[in-house]
């Protein structure tokens, strides 16, 4: 292993389990690992792959709670039948115990006077009562946790549903939400609230029952002892208030924490090609390190709150126990005898197990509200892109398309990207839009299909104003073959069959479309022909193939509407030759919007735009090929 010698002397050991590769020293703010060419990344806090959230630590930690379970209520009482039968279950398990805690006491009567036949009857009567408490135990949990994961699923499905039909803004931009954290909420944080929806049904009526079936063995013997014990039960309930609002907040670091690695690998991951090409192994070490050793910290923090809580409940328990036992001593003396003595204490000590279930459950309750938070804020938004209620869907779309004064910024303290814009394209050309990075033409794409609404102007497809048309309608009509080529891990009909993934995928049609797109041939070579696997994000495929691949999706979606973001990294010229033909025959019967980078694609439309600084100016192929190529050239556009 090659040591890497860092320009400082070494401090402090980066105090991993794993063996360390280098020391660093430590930034002070945050006690992590910093080498100074990393510097940017931990100058003063660990780098965010999460923004930040809305805090909600002033509010009372009361009705954070109940907000909490407001938002599992729906979800919970859906699962009404699983949980009836679970704490029917409890009823049958707690009656069990009553009556194994009222016959010990006889039991041990017979015991102290040797009575064997009475011993043995007794003996089995408390077997058969044992037994039914536990077969009632282990179906009562076995409901209950059928309850809570259902429950959990139907938030997943929901959330998930909810985060699909959010705006593109949500998934991008500065203040975008990455993939891993989502992930990381749907996943991970979704299972921690199903522990806790388990833990709080069984705790609200298993537990009471408990509670109030051994309270009233107990007052059934010593009014005055229970009297005596009931004391210690609200201040347990303090103790455990207490300690539950401290562990909310830890669990909210520890939760954010795990959720910016998940975010992290999900980001990096994919990227990897760019990592091993740039030498950034040792960069992203070191960022994961950052990002791990604060996991490290927010999780021995929220362990160590844990390990403490049931400690401190433990202590009092058994502080209070004995107290109990000593007083119940002092005062049975003569008062009651030695077998309701016996029954008693027992009572007691079933009687304090479920006050621990329920300082378990608050707690859970507590540490998981954070998680809670973040699942159901992806699920309250204002959409900005509105379905108009009198929307309708299109039939037929012929393909005239018209800009009329558009003007679009992505916020509000953003530059225009679009500035009063007009464009009109008539049904069945195809128009090339250049000029230079950033001028703002996939943005002019992305309001098309309503991904973004302008800030000003209107776009008409047809004569009607796509914000009167039903969002699914418009984006059947218009299909986007983008730059980053959006294949998925699946079959390659599934891939170009994307549109009916759902129903059933046309292979006549699939076939078809990839024969236009140049790519069927290629395709009968893979072992498995169009059922074969590409791999994530269509790994298994060059550049060209993914390509021609997309094109044949659009082709399969049959629309009226193209939208051609052209690819800007050059192929081969085999490549090239295979994917323009595709692109000519794409272009026949639709109408094309190409966002072109090559001039044999500019050569290709009927007119070309040059799109800058937010304004659009055409450029007459003759003016485009002579005076204007170089200027042209200078915007950016590769041949
Ligand atoms: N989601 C976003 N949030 C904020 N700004 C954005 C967002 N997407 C793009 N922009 C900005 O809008 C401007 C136009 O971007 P756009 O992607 O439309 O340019 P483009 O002409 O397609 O560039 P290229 O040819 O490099 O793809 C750029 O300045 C870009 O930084």
């Amino acid at each position: 292993m090659s040591i890497i010698h860092l320009p400082f002397p070494p401090s402090q050991p980066v105090s991993l389990k794993f063996k360390p590769l280098f020391y660093l020293p430590t930034c002070p703010k945050l006690k992590l690992p910093l080498a100074t060419s990393f510097k940017p990344f931990c100058s003063s806090k660990v780098p965010s792959y999460i923004p930040s959230e809305p805090t909600t630590q002033n509010s009372h930690f009361l009705s954070q709670t109940f907000h909490s379970l407001n938002s599992l209520k729906p979800y919970v009482l859906s699962q009404r039948t699983p949980i009836l039968f679970g704490w029917l279950c409890s009823l049958v398990s707690v009656y069990s115990l009553s009556k194994v805690v009222a016959n010990i006491g006889k039991a041990s009567a017979f015991m102290g006077n040797f009575d064997g036949m009475r011993l043995r009857s007794e003996g089995s009567v408390l077997a058969l009562l044992v037994l039914a408490r536990h077969v009632a135990s282990y179906w009562q949990q076995a409901f209950l946790w059928d309850a809570a994961l259902s429950a959990v699923y139907e938030i997943r499905v929901q959330v998930f549903n909810k985060v699909l039909e959010r705006d593109l803004a949500f998934f991008e931009g500065s203040g975008g939400v990455s993939a891993g954290d989502i992930a990381h909420r749907i996943t991970s944080e979704a299972s921690d609230v199903a522990d806790t929806v388990y833990a709080l049904l069984n705790t609200i009526v298993p537990s009471t029952l408990q509670l109030i079936a051994m309270g009233m063995q107990m007052l059934a013997i010593s009014p005055l002892l229970s009297l005596i014990s009931a004391t210690v039960i609200p201040c347990m309930a303090l103790v455990i208030a207490h300690l539950g609002e401290k562990l909310r907040k830890i669990s909210k670091d520890a939760h954010l924490a795990i959720a910016s690695i998940s975010a992290y690998l999900n980001e990096i991951l994919p990227a990897i090609l760019s990592v091993k090409v740039n030498n950034a192994e040792l960069c992203e070490n070191v960022r994961f390190q950052m990002l791990a050793r604060a996991d490290l910290s927010a999780h021995l923090k929220k362990r160590k709150m844990k390990a403490l809580v049931p400690q401190i409940i433990q202590i009092l328990y058994f502080g209070a126990l004995c107290i109990l036992f000593a007083g119940s001593l002092a005062i049975s003396r003569g008062s009651f005898d030695s077998c309701s003595m016996v029954s008693f204490l027992t009572s007691l000590v079933f009687l304090i197990e479920p006050i621990q279930g329920v300082g378990r459950a608050y707690n859970e309750l507590k540490q998981v509200e954070p998680a809670i938070e973040r699942l159901f804020d992806m699920t309250r938004f204002k959409s900005m892109v509105m379905e108009n209620q009198d929307a309708a869907d299109l039939n037929h779309v012929a393909g005239e398309l018209q800009f009329c004064d558009i003007s679009f910024k992505y916020a509000d303290n953003m530059p225009l990207v679009l500035n009063k814009l007009n464009l009109h394209i008539k049904a069945g050309e195809t128009v090339a839009l250049v000029g230079p990075s950033g001028g703002g033409k996939t943005t002019l794409a992305k309001l098309l299909l309503r991904l973004y609404d302008p800030s000003s102007g209107c776009i008409f497809i047809d004569g009607h104003n796509i914000q009167c048309i039903r969002l699914q309608s418009l984006r059947r009509h218009v299909s986007l073959v983008s730059q980053d080529i959006m294949l998925f891990s699946g079959t390659v009909a599934e891939n170009i069959g994307y549109r009916d993934l759902m129903k059933n995928i046309d292979m006549e049609r699939v076939e078809k479309a990839a024969q236009t797109a140049n790519v069927d041939e290629f395709i009968r070579k893979l072992p498995e022909g169009y059922k074969t696997n590409i791999g994530p994000r269509g790994s298994a495929l060059s550049r060209g193939q993914k390509q021609r691949l997309a094109i044949a999706r659009a082709l399969y979606q049959n629309s009226s509407i193209l939208i051609l973001d052209e690819a800007t990294s050059s192929l081969d010229s085999r490549s090239e030759l295979l994917v323009r033909q595709a692109v000519e025959r794409l272009m026949e019967n639709h109408t094309v919007l190409v966002i072109a980078h090559r001039l044999e694609t500019i050569k290709m439309a009927k007119r070309v735009f040059i799109l800058d600084d937010g304004r659009l100016e055409e450029l007459t192929p003759s003016t485009f090929l002579t005076s204007q190529y170089e200027s042209v050239l200078s915007t950016g556009i590769v041949i």
